[in-house]
């Protein structure tokens, strides 16, 4: 193992992984082990894999430490660091698979960024935990053996990225967190899991049927920065105060976390129609955790000018609309984007 990008030694049959750890709940510590309160992101990526007896066994390993954050303070330029950091493992032959410790409140989002991004059929694990590395019972060292396995199975390639908590793999496109405490806290509405790991045994139950990775329109070439999209949530009483903010903010395009099948109220939706006729590209999505939101339901987006987002919650929709709006694609194919991944 080297902590600084070293390369794990080849060895006839062995697979070689990857870690990239980020930080998150995985690597936090707290006072005692029954402590509630904890730092995210203090325990260093080597002392991460020393705890997981039979790690090694799994895999030629070596980790390396691309950053060391909760994961509320991940950003644009991080999803671009470590998007370039994985594709430059997979572009020089240094791992057969990575995978990336990261906190569990916006893994989803930077799973489904390397989903639509990285250009390669090699495995993007993501893996985190809901309890610190100081905790008892502690689910980080188990959610990074079945990780490691996963990024080390030949099966598990060509699915994309793919996230590993509590015995369950997600693709990165479904999977979101619904509870802020349990470790049982990830789900993926709608398509059900990608498959199970247990104790390293790993078995697939689908593929992902939209295009991802290699299939994939969207890619690092020539992204320098991602432009703003906020997202902007929903509710009774909703005013136009917030939409317009936005816009005057530079805003280029907005997602709305919409009350049910993507509604808001008339107010927000003139302010979005509005607009809508200035460039600003605005998807309605929604706030409530399952289902799809159509178009032209109870809103005539012909006529308003608005994408619906199909299977896509907010801030997955979010990272799909910046990556549209990098490419320069306008509000039709925007909406093509939506259906199609
Ligand atoms: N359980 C967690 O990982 C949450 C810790 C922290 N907020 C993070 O996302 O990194």
């Amino acid at each position: 193992m080297s902590a600084g990008g070293g390369r794990a030694p080849r060895e006839a049959g062995r697979r070689r992984v990857r870690l990239l750890a980020t930080g998150g709940t995985i690597a936090g510590r707290a006072a005692s082990g029954v402590e509630p309160g904890y730092r995210s992101g203090e325990v260093a990526v080597e002392a991460l894999i020393d705890a997981v007896p039979g790690l090694r066994e799994l895999a030629a390993l070596d980790g390396e430490q691309v950053a060391q954050v909760g994961s509320q303070d991940m950003d644009d330029a991080l999803w671009l660091k470590l998007a370039a950091r994985v594709q430059e493992v997979f572009d020089s032959d240094a791992a057969d698979g990575v995978v990336i410790t990261h906190g569990t409140d916006t893994v989803e989002e930077t799973g489904w960024f390397l989903h639509l991004v990285v250009k390669s059929d090699r495995p993007v694990v993501l893996t985190g935990a809901m309890r610190p590395a100081t905790a008892l019972s502690a689910d980080g060292p188990l959610n990074l053996y079945n990780a490691v396995a996963v990024a080390a199975d030949p099966a598990a390639r060509g699915r994309g990225a793919i996230v590993v908590l509590n015995d369950d793999l997600h693709c990165a496109r479904d999977v979101t967190k619904s509870s802020t405490t349990d470790v049982h806290t990830f789900i993926s509405p709608g398509p059900g899991l990608l498959g199970s790991a247990s104790y390293g045994r790993v078995r697939y139950f689908r593929q992902p049927p939209h295009p991802h990775t290699t299939a994939s329109g969207f890619s690092l070439d020539g992204i320098r920065q991602l432009p703003r999209v906020d997202i902007l949530y929903a509710h009774a009483g909703m005013t136009a105060d917030l939409v317009r903010a936005s816009v005057s903010l530079g805003a280029r395009g907005l997602v709305m976390a919409g009350v049910g099948n993507g509604n808001m109220s008339t107010a927000a939706v003139r302010a979005l129609a509005e607009a809508a006729r200035e460039g600003v590209v605005v998807v309605r999505s929604t706030r409530v955790v399952s289902g799809d939101v159509g178009r032209n339901i109870e809103l005539d987006d012909d006529a308003l000018g608005l994408v619906a987002a199909d299977q896509l919650n907010p801030q997955k929709a979010r990272v799909l609309l910046q990556l549209c709006l990098a490419r320069g694609m306008e509000r039709d194919a925007v909406q093509d984007a939506f259906h199609r991944y």
